[in-house]
């Protein structure tokens, strides 16, 4: 595309004549003579925010100024462009141009096509999963009514699967033809991405003929991008990634064709292959309040207040071994308030270090001496691995403010056995702007590895092994095993995942959203007022 695609034109939008201008940069109309009571008028789109054009049939009768039936007919195209609405919200919006020269609309119509099409980054085939019992079971009526009718604006072919029962994403993914999308959605919440993610990295990783139980095995990073629909409880990972949980943002970001590289953590235990997480992985309280809220999935997404109400009431401590591998890649760190934005620097720097590092360490069979690992025994209230921010309606920040979406690395978070006071101090600061790592029983450090080993399980070991050498052969070797661990649950990004041992890696940058991280605010500042402020589907 050149400089064929450079238009400039008078035309009329809402009775009024404007100087209107298409080029490669985007689409921009002004007042030729601004009434000086208005004061100079311009407003511009750049082309990433364009979303389509559309021939328009004016409908005469709305007129009330003859004049211009009796000139001649009219002929208009439509504009569809995003427009910020608020911080983080996105709406469509539109603009319609006219003029009398039907030449010059079909020219228009055709240059902003040309350059619609100049947007390679764009979505044009989707599979789209919907879970029609997340949340609020509003899954299906969000999608057909907020998400499907802005897809057939931009274009976008789809292919709908509701779903029937839990992991049916996840298999499916493992047959489909990927070759044949741009991009996978998911409508629902933080489980039904979960159960996409998995689908999709297991299939990329089945393709590439990596073994996923395999803990040092590297894995392939997956091409096709994941878009999220929120529909769910919690929404943390569309919150976290967007900046809100709002069905037509994100349709916005899939159909612009945004792409956020993710962080993803795999979870082993030995040399089996548990689960992969993107947000939180959380032992003791957030595991129990999982777990306690599963009986309650009726009740909707008050679940959690209530499961978290009654596990803040049980207080229970848990005793391990958590052992870490600080990182040494990255420039950031949790408690540095530099938290990760759009086009994030310290993300894109972190993943240029960790690769000569991973190199290095190649080159000398693992050893690096600054893999110091770090071991912390005792007993905690909360584990908790945070991914990225896990900010959500519920806790507007997160659990780690600072914690970066891809910056190859994790933030964990040790909450040492306290007063229940302390602890409920600690969880209202995830509400208000205090820094929840100011306490003496938090501890926070940025992590690329981590270990975690229950007391009970190296009691059992000891007797075990004690045993074992006594008496031969002890239960761990029989699967018909009945030792019960009094501890608690892993919460694997809302997914219950029972283990007393596990192993964590993050995988830098493995998979890609249709997202752009978090916009600085100064984005709302300069987005424009536009002339026209009919939303188009955004008050559905
Ligand atoms: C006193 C107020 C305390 C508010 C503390 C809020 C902390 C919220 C942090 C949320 C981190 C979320 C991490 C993400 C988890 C999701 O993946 C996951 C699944 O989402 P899905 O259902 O959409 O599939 N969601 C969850 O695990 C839900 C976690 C929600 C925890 C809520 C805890 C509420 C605690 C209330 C304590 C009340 C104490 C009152 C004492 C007088
Ligand atoms: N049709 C279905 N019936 C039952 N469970 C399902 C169905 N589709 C998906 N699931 C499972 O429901 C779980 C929760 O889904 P999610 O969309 O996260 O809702 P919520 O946010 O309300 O927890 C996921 O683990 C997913 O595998
Ligand atoms: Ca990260």
């Amino acid at each position: 595309m050149g400089d064929r695609i450079r238009l400039s034109s008078s035309l009329l939008l809402e009775q009024r004549a404007w100087q209107v201008i298409l080029d490669r940069e985007g689409l921009e109309w002004s007042q030729p003579q601004p009434p000086s009571a208005r004061g100079e008028e311009s407003f511009s789109v750049p082309t990433s925010e364009i979303i389509a054009v559309e021939e328009t049939e004016i409908d005469e009768k709305q007129s009330n100024r003859r004049k211009w039936r009796k000139m001649s007919k009219r002929h208009a195209f439509t504009v569809y462009y995003m427009k910020r609405k608020r911080p983080h919200c996105w709406r469509c919006k539109e603009a319609t141009f006219w003029c009398v020269d039907e030449q010059l609309c079909n020219q228009w119509i055709q240059a902003l096509k040309e350059l619609i099409d100049s947007q390679t980054s764009r979505p044009k085939r989707l599979l789209v999963y919907i879970n029609p019992f997340s949340g609020k079971k509003q899954g299906q009526r969000i999608y057909e009514q907020k998400v499907a009718p802005l897809f057939s604006l931009a274009s976008i072919s789809t292919e709908v699967v509701v779903t029937e029962h839990a992991n049916h994403a996840k298999d499916n993914l493992s047959e489909v033809n990927l070759a044949n999308y741009d991009g996978i959605v998911c409508v629902g919440g933080d489980g039904m991405f979960s159960d996409v993610m998995h689908g999709l990295i297991g299939r990329t990783q089945k393709d590439s003929g990596v073994d996923q139980n395999d803990p040092t095995a590297p894995l392939v990073p997956c091409k096709t991008r994941i878009g999220i629909i929120p529909a769910g409880s919690t929404d943390c990972i569309c919150y976290a990634t967007v900046g809100i949980n709002d069905p037509v943002t994100s349709a916005l970001h899939i159909i612009l064709g945004d792409s956020q590289p993710l962080d993803v953590s795999s979870v082993h235990r030995n040399k089996t292959f548990l689960k992969y997480f993107v947000s939180l992985l959380g032992y003791g309280f957030y595991g129990d309040v999982l777990k306690d809220s599963e009986e309650k999935r009726w009740m909707g997404s008050v679940r959690y207040d209530f499961a978290g109400f009654k596990t803040f009431l049980s207080h229970h401590y848990y005793e391990g071994t958590v052992s870490f591998l600080p990182a040494t890649h990255t420039m950031g760190c949790p408690r540095d308030g530099r938290s990760c934005k759009t086009k994030c620097r310290v993300c894109k720097q972190s993943k240029r270090q960790l690769e000569q590092l991973q190199k290095f360490e190649k080159d000398r069979h693992g050893y690096d001496r600054r893999n110091q690992w770090h071991v912390i025994r005792g007993k905690f209230l909360a584990i908790n691995a945070a991914n990225m921010s896990c900010a959500c309606p519920r806790s507007p920040k997160g659990l780690s403010p600072s914690a970066h979406l891809a910056d190859g690395c994790a933030d964990l978070i040790l909450v040492h056995k306290c007063s229940r006071f302390n602890f409920l101090r600690y969880l209202i600061r995830h509400t208000n702007e205090d820094d929840q790592f100011n306490f003496t029983f938090v501890e926070v450090y940025r992590i690329r590895k981590f270990h975690f080993t229950s007391q009970q399980l190296e009691d059992s070991d000891d007797i075990h092994n004690m045993q074992k050498k006594h008496f031969g052969r002890f239960c761990s070797d029989q699967p018909t095993c009945c030792c019960t661990f009094s501890g608690s649950t892993w919460n694997c990004d809302g997914e219950t995942l029972e283990s007393p041992a596990i192993q964590v890696e993050v995988h830098c940058q493995l998979i890609k959203l249709f997202a752009r991280g978090i916009e600085p605010p100064s984005k709302y500042e300069e987005s424009p007022s536009m002339v026209q402020d009919r939303s188009y589907v955004g008050r559905l």
